[in-house]
């Protein structure tokens, strides 16, 4: 039954475990789903981004490149710049994000701008898109960082290059200017939640444009941040998840670098809102759980203490079992037993009698019987009383007691003053030995009585015994015959054994 008990504190543990161990799995793998789709998600629409920043940037390249053409060919007299300028003026509706076109000499002033208007005295020498070409002579176009037009006055990014004379010597920049404004109106149409960006930057980790705007951030450079040089360096997409260094919102990032240009998109979700679905199902999944193993471990409880119930109720059975038993015992020693003397009792005494006689009968076997009776004992009651008489008795009882010694004997009040003892397998000069035992014992005890002719408490013996065959079912002419013996023993004068 214990183990009964260990089994269901077993089982209930197991239960428990796992389905703990099974919650926290699927709530784990769930989170691994969802981050990976994010990731997913954001890299794909990273890459349409980065695809529509390299055509505009294309775009603006094949438009320097039309208009460096005709420069180094045509040269930048007034009459060719006031044609450029018609033809960029044309061409600047086909273009939504270009803010404008403005072509500079060796010098940077401003020799002709798309938009017909030049600033008086304007000049960009300070510019570091016309820096860079001044000093590198590569034909390549630079993309600068954010700047504030000196026309418009709006944040552009440019696109620019320089031309040359026709003895090769730098002549001037051609620049286009993107509105940052062009990039913040497509980027503001993807949803991308109230914590995520979109942004845009160089490969150096200069920030050109990012959704959501904040002046403040436009230029931003985070080159030497450790989140940059440890996702973004060296390769061309990835995933990544860090709080941002410029709002301290933990972000999940995807970034892909253009294959032609020096350029990032990067698509990034606040982590808090990309997984409040998750953590909402997580936290119906807890619970539900929950409850279902305070089920569980409430039932559990119930068996368990059942278990113990019936586990008490038990041992309580096997004790007052056990009680009856030692009750049944002592009843039946009772039942067997005289209460004054302790020996056998006279319904013990006939049922044993039978008994061997039977025994004797079957195994051939001599069966004797001694009728014992003490001497004048009514005069020991009148002269010492009753309860002395008793005393006596139980003395007298204890003496034959202690001189039968084999096992099958049996000593018992047979009525009144009068005993009998049963010896199994005794023949008649067995027994008339064993009587005349008892008679020396009980002299020897030496129980004073004055009205006895002996002066001491005395006992008359008759003896009477069968053999085999004649012993069954012949028990009451074996008392017959010890009570005739016992009158001669009496009558001859009594202390003394008949047979
Ligand atoms: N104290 C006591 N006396 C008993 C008990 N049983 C029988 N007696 C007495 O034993 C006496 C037996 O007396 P009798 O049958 O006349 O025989 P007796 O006086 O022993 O004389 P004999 O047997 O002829 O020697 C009676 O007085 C009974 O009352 C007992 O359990 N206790």
């Amino acid at each position: 039954m214990k183990r009964d008990i260990r089994l269901a504190v077993l089982l209930l543990s197991v239960v428990c475990l796992s389905l703990s161990l099974a919650t926290a799995w699927q709530v784990w793998s769930a989170r691994e789903r969802t981050l990976a789709e994010i990731d997913t998600n954001n890299l794909n629409l990273a890459q349409t981004l980065d695809t529509y920043a390299d055509g505009i940037i294309t775009q603006s390249a094949m438009l320097l490149l039309g208009v460096i053409e005709r420069l180094e060919a045509e040269g930048s007299g007034p009459a060719h710049l006031q044609r450029l300028q018609h033809l960029t003026e044309r061409q600047e509706s086909w273009l939504d994000q270009l803010n404008g076109l403005v072509i500079y000499d060796a010098h940077g002033n401003w020799l002709m701008s798309s938009s017909g208007h030049i600033p008086e005295g304007a000049n960009s020498a300070d510019r570091a898109f016309f820096i860079h070409h001044r000093d590198d002579p590569s034909p390549d176009i630079f993309i600068g960082p954010p700047i504030k037009s000196r026309s418009t006055g709006d944040w552009v990014l440019t696109v620019s290059r320089r031309f040359d004379d026709h003895e090769g010597r730098f002549a001037g920049v051609v620049a286009v200017a993107l509105g940052i404004e062009s990039f913040l109106r497509l980027f503001g149409k993807i949803d991308v939640g109230e914590q995520g960006t979109i942004s845009l930057s160089t490969t150096g980790g200069q920030l050109l444009v990012r959704y959501p705007y904040r002046e403040e951030d436009v230029g931003h450079d985070f080159s030497r941040s450790p989140n940059f040089r440890r996702y973004f360096s060296g390769v061309a997409s990835g995933t990544a998840s860090f709080r941002s260094g410029l709002d301290g919102t933990e972000r999940i990032y995807a970034f892909r670098k253009s294959d032609r240009y020096p350029l990032v998109t990067t698509v990034a979700l606040g982590k808090d809102e990309a997984l409040r679905t998750w953590k909402n199902q997580a936290w119906l999944t807890i619970g539900v759980v929950l409850a279902l193993l305070a089920i569980i471990v409430t039932i559990g409880r119930l068996l368990i203490l059942d278990i113990k119930r019936r586990i008490d109720a038990e041992a309580s059975l096997v004790s007052t079992r056990e009680d009856l038993l030692v009750a049944n015992h002592q009843l039946e020693i009772l039942a067997a037993q005289d209460q004054l003397t302790g020996l056998a009792n006279r319904r013990c005494f006939d049922e044993r009698l039978a008994a061997e006689s039977r025994r004797a009968g079957r195994d051939g076997m001599p069966l004797s019987l001694l009728l014992i009776d003490i001497d004048h004992f009514k005069g020991y009651n009148d002269t010492y009383g009753h309860i002395a008489g008793d005393e006596c008795l139980r003395a007298f009882g204890e003496q034959l007691q202690q001189c039968v010694k084999r096992s099958g004997n049996l000593v018992a009040r047979y009525g009144g003053e009068e005993l009998a003892v049963i010896l199994p397998n005794t023949d008649a000069s067995g027994a008339l030995s064993v009587a005349e035992h008892m008679l020396e014992r009980i002299n020897a005890l030496g129980i004073g009585h004055s009205t006895s002719p002996f002066g001491r408490v005395t006992a008359s013996i008759g003896t009477a015994t069968v053999h085999g065959a004649q012993a069954a079912g012949r028990e009451l002419e074996l008392i017959e015959s010890a009570d005739r013996a016992l009158y001669r023993a009496k009558a001859a004068g009594r202390n003394r054994v008949e047979t």
